[in-house]
């Protein structure tokens, strides 16, 4: 089965003004199938969003190739959509208006079609009784799932997902994986979300990939084989706890990766990634 997306030896290293090299990524290597989920874990600053920036075509690698369908990635991509951290809602459109803007922002114009398309992306998040209020009046987990019917619209095969609930509450960030996994079963899509939280990727994800510290590369790949459909369940089962004290031991001890790559964690490094990962 050829992958949707496949990163191949990639590295990325940006210039910064004073000409200093930053080393992001390096040697990274893995592929997504078809509407596989993959959750990418990784301490703060060791390049999970440069990883998305190059999936998403707005920087290209500056090793190796990132590639969707078997084409290099150089520039975005229609088959591509994007729920970022904060879903930045036009604050003078009702939310309607705001789930067409790419469209209307692209095409210079909609449809009745897009419309109708709109109102039905809204049903699906639970949403369709809101169409017609202003951003100020939803809660900030009613706001991230505008953005999902957002990125869905378009029905890319592709979704990157960028911490799309980290600034949401406990309690209403759970809720939201929840309401994400529906989403994705009634609308299947191949799947990249960044996290920080070792839970949300264990709940959310058929595999979640560890990253290192800065340099990112893959030091760990943990197959999830909780079965589907998943719920509060799956979170209470002893699978559950043991997926997640596997991920904690590759992050706080990289020796014990589970591929056979090669890490350069000292453990120094190894021990400042503690504080920046909140399972
Ligand atoms: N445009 C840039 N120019 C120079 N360095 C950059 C640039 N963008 C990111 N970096 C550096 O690259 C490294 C990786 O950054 P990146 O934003 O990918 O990390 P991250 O894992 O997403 O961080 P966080 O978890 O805090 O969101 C950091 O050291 C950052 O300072």
């Amino acid at each position: 089965m050829n992958p949707h997306v496949k990163f191949s030896q990639v590295g990325h290293t940006y210039t910064s003004e004073n000409g200093q090299a930053v080393c992001a990524l390096k040697g990274i290597n893995f592929n997504i199938y078809k509407n596989e989920f993959i959750a990418v874990l990784g301490p703060s600053g060791c390049g999970k969003s440069t990883l998305l920036r190059l999936l998403s075509g707005l920087y290209e690698a500056t090793m190796g190739e990132v590639s969707i369908f078997g084409t290099k990635v150089t520039e975005p991509q229609s088959n591509t959509g994007i729920v970022f951290q904060k879903p930045t809602l036009l604050p003078w459109k009702n939310i309607l208006q705001n789930v067409v803007f790419p469209i209307q922002h692209k095409q210079g114009r909609v449809s009745s079609k897009d419309i109708e398309s709109a109102k039905a992306m809204l049903k699906l998040v639970g949403l369709e009784e809101f169409a017609q209020h202003m951003p100020n009046q939803l809660s900030g987990g009613m706001q991230q799932r505008v953005g999902i019917a957002r990125a869905l619209l378009m029905d890319p095969e592709i979704l990157i997902m960028d911490e799309p609930f980290s600034a949401l509450d406990a309690l209403t960030r759970e809720e939201m994986g929840f309401e994400l996994l529906n989403i994705w079963r009634q609308k299947p899509k191949t799947v990249l979300f960044i996290t920080h939280s070792i839970s949300e990727a264990v709940l959310l994800a058929d595999r979640v990939l560890v990253l290192s510290p800065r340099p990112a590369s893959v030091i760990g790949e943990i197959k999830i084989d909780l079965p589907r459909p998943r719920n509060i369940d799956s979170i209470k089962t002893s699978e559950f706890s043991e997926y997640t004290d596997q991920i904690r031991q590759l992050i706080y001890r990289p020796e014990t990766q589970t591929e056979n790559q090669e890490s350069d964690l000292t453990p120094t490094l190894a021990e400042q990634s503690e504080g920046s990962t909140n399972a």
